[in-house]
């Protein structure tokens, strides 16, 4: 949808901001573009929408060079989201919204179903919002609308330029993953600046880390980065901790759980759940009820006179190393830490037990996983 071919630009006072960068970003993909301070990210970004124009080579939208397109036709094919949103501060919240729609001439009825559709996409229902002036809002939510506006004309593409920058860490973490929902639905094709390499990892589909001097480091998904940065500038950038920041872009799969050695049922008496728990060598099992997970139990306490005439429902206790299939590896080891178990259970949105990941084996998931 988007590519750079050699692009470089070179500022009047000889500053070279990108040198020869190249890159392609595909049709609905989320591309982040990150660095250290002054390395080109924003100077690149604002080359796509020829808010600056390049030095050198091209980039093209669409297979079209965009220094064939009129800029202003070429800006409403791409919402444009800044870290200090630039809403109208005498406009109200759905006039915010409207200005692209309104330029391009729509009629009231339109613009008003649009207002209303984007503020409830981005999480800010109409009959509340749409009346009040930016200074009523939070930062988080004068962002929300920053995204419904740069969303209006429902452009192809959106280039967002440091959105959640300003925000505090714990509603920067609820926009991205609202921001993540809303991409699931809208699919647009984006380039994201950050210079927080933990955002670019949670959101993009790729990543182009650059250098100073504008030049590309490297540019890979996630996790092709994280397990190889390729360069000791990439490794640094990416962090000591980058094993597991390689977990949280990893989804769990049916295919890497394990079946338990013992799995037991409520009903069973504690005596015959002790000699299970002995044949298999295990200490801790899961506990089912017709297949739903209700706990954990330990081989202590099948002991002693006090198990006689138990059962194992009787004697189970909840268990924390448990973890929904839709989490990641990250959720299932971090669960996996609250317990002595030894392993997580993973249950589906009813509770089943569908397996099991042990320490060892969640090592050998994350070392061999390719994405
Ligand atoms: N108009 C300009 N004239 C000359 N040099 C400029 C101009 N704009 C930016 N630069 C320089 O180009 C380089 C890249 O700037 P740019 O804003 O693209 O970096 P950035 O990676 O977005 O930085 P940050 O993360 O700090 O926002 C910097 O060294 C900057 O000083």
């Amino acid at each position: 949808m988007i590519t750079l071919d050699k692009v470089t630009k070179r500022y009047d006072n000889g500053q070279v901001a990108v040198r020869e960068l190249s890159l392609e970003v595909p049709e609905g993909d989320i591309c982040i573009l990150v660095g250290p301070s002054g390395c080109g990210k924003t100077t690149t970004m604002r080359m796509v929408n020829r808010l600056i124009e390049p030095t050198a080579g091209r980039i093209l939208l669409d297979g079209e060079d965009v220094t064939d397109v009129d800029p202003v036709g070429l800006r409403r094919r791409m919402g444009y989201v800044i870290q200090q949103v630039g809403l109208f501060p005498h406009h109200t919240v759905a006039d915010n919204v409207a200005t692209v729609p309104l330029l391009l001439g729509w009629d009231k009825a339109r613009v008003g179903d649009r207002t209303d559709e984007l503020l409830e996409l981005v999480g800010l229902p109409p009959a509340d919002y749409r009346d009040r002036y930016p200074h009523q809002l939070s930062g988080g939510q004068r962002q929300r609308v920053g995204v419904a506006r740069a969303l209006a004309a429902d452009p192809p593409v959106l280039l967002m330029d440091e959105p959640f920058g300003a925000i505090d860490p714990i509603s920067r973490d609820r926009l991205q993953r609202e921001f993540l929902r809303l991409q699931e639905t809208v699919r647009k094709t984006i380039v994201f600046v950050t210079h927080d390499i933990d955002e670019a990892v949670t959101l993009g589909d790729r990543i182009a880390v650059m250098d100073v001097g504008g030049e590309l480091a490297r540019f890979g998904t996630p996790n092709e980065i994280l397990s190889d940065p390729g360069s000791d500038f990439v490794a640094d950038f990416v962090g000591a901790d980058r094993g597991l920041k390689r977990l949280d872009v990893m989804t769990l799969e049916r295919t890497d759980l394990e079946v338990p050695a013992v799995t037991l049922e409520v009903a069973l008496p504690l005596a015959e759940a002790r000699r299970r728990l002995d044949d298999a060598g295990w200490v801790h099992a899961p506990v089912v009820d017709d297949g739903r997970l209700v706990g954990v139990l330990r081989r202590s306490a099948t002991e002693g006179d006090a198990a006689a005439g138990r059962t194992v429902g009787d004697a189970a206790v909840a268990l924390d190393a448990r973890v929904g299939e839709d989490h990641t590896l990250k959720d299932a080891f971090a669960a996996l830490l609250l317990d002595d178990a030894g392993w997580v259970a993973v249950v589906d949105g009813d509770e089943t037990l569908l397996g099991v990941l042990s320490a060892e084996h969640l090592h050998e998931v994350a070392r061999h996983r390719a994405r």
